[in-house]
């Protein structure tokens, strides 16, 4: 379970302050007007920013002061965040062990990791060379390799055309629920959220306006999410 209690940041005249609970292997998107603070938040849970008050815990765990690399999160953003001079290979490596000198099983696991996300065979190529969409895919290998519990999106699908949008969802929905991963993922359109996550949480100028299920929602929708319909 990820647990907020009473959080609060203020930066540059935003402020987050929000409490809520993500149960273990829950998926949760972050929807809201631009500027409401998804990012915000979702720093706040990795570690890229620590909150002026309250508390972020992770199974019991406070990991509110923890740095970066001592957080049970793996972390899939927009760009990808990929090293253009590391070619794809070493990029999904990095995943693994930042120094890059993997054992013999370690370069295996890099590779099952590769053709999980059907990019066996490219990892001698730079990002350059790669489609968006394969881009995206590396960045996808690199955070399944990183076998974390917690999975933070960023709006990983906003670059992509439909049809790989449809497919990246659907090899995110499949290969989180193989591995029982909790997700929290930020994102613009309520229709990626119902396809792969199963509560939502409107945000509001740095507040949670609402915390409901996304199954059946069409049936009742709330006022607060009609003009996202
Ligand atoms: N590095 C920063 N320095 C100062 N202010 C920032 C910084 N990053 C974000 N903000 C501000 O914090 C507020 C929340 O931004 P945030 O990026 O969390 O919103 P968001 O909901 O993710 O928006 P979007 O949907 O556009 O990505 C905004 O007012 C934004 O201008």
């Amino acid at each position: 379970m990820l647990t907020l209690d009473d959080l609060s940041f203020s930066q540059d005249g935003f402020t987050l302050s929000l409490s809520g609970k993500v149960a273990k292997g829950e998926r949760l998107a972050l929807l809201g007007p631009s500027g409401s603070g998804k990012s915000t938040l979702l720093s706040l849970i990795a570690g890229f920013d620590w909150p002026d008050a309250g508390r972020v815990a992770w199974e019991g765990r406070d990991i509110t002061q923890a740095a970066v690399a001592d957080r049970p999160v793996s972390i899939l953003f927009q760009d990808g965040n990929l090293f253009p001079h590391l070619d794809v290979f070493e990029n999904v490596a990095l995943g693994l062990r930042a120094s890059l000198r993997l054992s013999g099983a370690e370069r295996e696991r890099v590779e099952e990791s590769l053709a999980q996300v059907g990019l066996a065979g490219y990892g001698a190529r730079r990002p350059a060379a790669l489609s968006g969409g394969q881009q995206a895919r590396v960045a996808l290998a690199r955070m399944l390799l990183r076998d974390r519990p917690l999975a933070l999106l960023d709006e990983p699908f906003a670059a992509l055309d439909p049809g790989l949008k449809t497919e990246m969802l659907a090899q995110v929905s499949d290969l989180s629920a193989a591995r029982g991963l909790t997700m929290v993922m930020a994102c613009h359109d309520l229709r990626d959220a119902e396809r792969l996550c199963d509560r939502v949480w409107l945000l509001d100028d740095g507040r949670k306006v609402l915390d409901v299920p996304l199954g059946g929602l069409r049936d009742a929708p709330p006022e607060a999410l009609r003009a996202w319909l």
